[in-house]
């Protein structure tokens, strides 16, 4: 399969300037072989926003977000007019979390999270610190010094959050960042999300993009909610949520998708 690439990400004064959107993507079209996956999409992070890419399984939803993290895959065609996404001193500034936790099987959950400082560039003693909060604040605290394969699925995700959190980037993208996780931590690592979020405990990052299937994780965590449809697939609706608060917006969203 061939494989090219169109998009010239702008390393843009815009991602940091006032009232100009941290993230701009018009006219995105993806194909895999004659294949369009997405096609015209186009998509705005304001600075200070959490956007949630809402969407049935296969529409995209990863493939908008590793175009996002200039991670477009291989066998991809990507075409846009923009790809705007912040960088700083000529690199992306950006944390992915991809769907699949990635963790490093041969460090400890402690030093899996220490690894978002040493990408952050932060001194021994501070990332070392800084990873022992985060552990905690997702309930792992007891378990820092656990291998990968000692952890469950949802207590490997919640490390692979805080690794990804600890990387301190101004964009942070979240594929299905709860999707291992059980209800009920699901929605208390959520809640500790957005009250991180709001009050500044997320550092230097200042806007999230998160991937999710749950339209109720998106309404509740979300500024605004873009779901895509069809196939391939587009933008079939926009959502803010704070504007039309939440029982217009759950019904906005349900009957885009
Ligand atoms: N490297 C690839 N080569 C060929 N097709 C691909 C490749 N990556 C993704 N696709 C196809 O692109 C489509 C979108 O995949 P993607 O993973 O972006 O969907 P998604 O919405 O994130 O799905 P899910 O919610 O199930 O994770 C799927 O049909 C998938 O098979």
């Amino acid at each position: 399969m061939s494989s090219s690439t169109d998009v010239r990400p702008a390393r843009t004064g815009a991602a940091g300037g006032a009232g100009a959107p941290l993230v701009e993507v018009r006219g995105l079209t993806v194909a895999f072989g004659e294949r369009d996956v997405l096609r015209g999409v186009d998509l705005t992070v304001d600075d200070g926003e959490l956007v949630a890419v809402l969407g049935a399984s296969g529409c995209g939803k990863s493939t908008l977000l590793r175009v996002l993290a200039g991670l477009e895959p291989r066998a991809a065609r990507v075409v846009a007019e923009e790809v705007r996404v912040p960088w700083d001193a000529g690199r992306r500034d950006v944390a992915w979390m991809p769907q699949h936790d990635a963790l490093l099987p041969w460090r400890r959950a402690l030093g899996n999270v220490v690894l978002g400082g040493e990408v952050r560039g932060l001194p021994r003693r501070e990332r070392r610190e800084a990873a022992t909060t985060l552990l905690a604040r997702f309930g792992l605290g007891g378990s820092s010094r656990a291998w990968p394969h000692e952890l469950s699925g949802g207590m490997r995700q919640r490390v692979a959050v805080a690794r990804t959190v600890l990387a301190g980037r101004r964009l942070l993208l979240l594929d299905e960042p709860f999707g291992a996780l059980d209800a009920l931590t699901r929605r208390s690592t959520g809640a500790w999300l957005d009250v991180e979020r709001r009050t500044g405990g997320l550092g230097p990052t200042r806007a999230v993009v998160l991937v999710t299937h749950d339209v109720e994780e998106a309404l509740t965590l979300a500024d605004r909610i873009v779901v895509l449809g069809g196939s391939p697939a587009r933008v079939s609706a926009v959502v803010n949520v704070a504007e039309l608060g939440e029982g217009s917006a759950r019904r906005t969203v349900l009957a885009a998708l």
